[in-house]
């Protein structure tokens, strides 16, 4: 197992692949953890180094005290790639993970070469909504809200499955303390105008039945970077990566090859 102690925090984290190949990081979503992306990085072409972890209050990773900022979310991961002397990734972000995306390319455009907004926005829903949440996961837990959260996750066919009954339980297994921490930290999150001045390659991938980040928001946030591609994943909700891993896979590997990384 692979702890990073950077000081405030240790994260837990997989770095799998030769340590010399071209580098893509993978940051997950609020409620999951890095098996978030088992499914999809078998279908990836051989020779990546893949790096993906936990950020705070999720996983095996430390929780602190709940509320977080985006900024200090975005330090975590700037600090862990610094740990492990990476440069020049390609970045791929899912919903809360594609916030962090975003911070990191305005924050330390030199540690990456392009990124992959996967299910997210510039500004994902309003602060009232993030606030509301914070008080019913207080009151009441993650379980309570968990079959209104499911539902956003995954398309209805997906909802039948076996592998459903994990997901739930990694969602309702998920520390509260974490899950209010991160939340706050996309209620004060609008990269609206910073997201405007990157530069740099970006893919947006949205899921056809994702209740969460749907695909406008997804494309809106997509076109506020000249030159991004936009891409939808059909029957899949807002965790694209898990429902759909073959054409998810497929999407990054065309991307990688556009720009050059594989
Ligand atoms: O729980 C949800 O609604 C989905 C979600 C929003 C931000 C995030 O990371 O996940």
């Amino acid at each position: 197992m692979k702890i990073a102690d950077l000081g405030d925090i240790r994260l837990h984290y997989k770095d799998e692949g030769p340590k010399s190949g071209p580098v893509v990081v993978f940051a997950n979503s609020l409620g999951t953890d890095l098996r978030l992306w088992d499914s999809v990085l078998p279908h990836l072409p051989k020779g990546l180094r893949l790096i993906r972890y936990d950020k705070r209050g999720h996983g095996l990773s430390d929780c602190p005290a709940a509320p977080y900022s985006m900024g200090t979310l975005v330090r975590d991961v700037e600090s862990l790639l610094d740990y492990l002397a990476v440069k020049d990734c390609v970045f791929v972000g899912l919903s809360i993970g594609g916030m962090i995306a975003q911070g990191l390319a305005v924050k330390r455009l030199d540690l990456m070469r392009a990124m992959v907004l996967s299910n997210t926005g510039a500004k994902i829903g309003t602060r009232e909504m993030w606030q509301d949440r914070i008080e019913a996961v207080k009151a009441g837990g993650i379980e309570a809200l968990s079959d209104s959260i499911l539902e956003r996750w995954f398309a209805p066919a997906f909802r039948e499955t076996p592998e459903f009954t994990a997901w739930r339980n990694m969602l309702i297994r998920q520390p509260k303390e974490g899950y209010i921490g991160c939340s706050a930290a996309i209620a004060g999150t609008d990269f609206i105008t910073p997201t405007s001045g990157l530069r740099l390659p970006t893919l947006a991938i949205a899921g056809s039945e994702d209740g969460s980040t749907p695909p406008d928001l997804v494309a809106e946030t997509a076109a506020l970077i000249p030159g991004s591609r936009f891409e939808i994943i059909r029957r899949a909700g807002h965790l694209p990566c898990v429902e759909q891993p073959e054409a998810y896979a497929a999407l990054l590997t065309t991307f990688l090859s556009k720009i050059g990384h594989i």
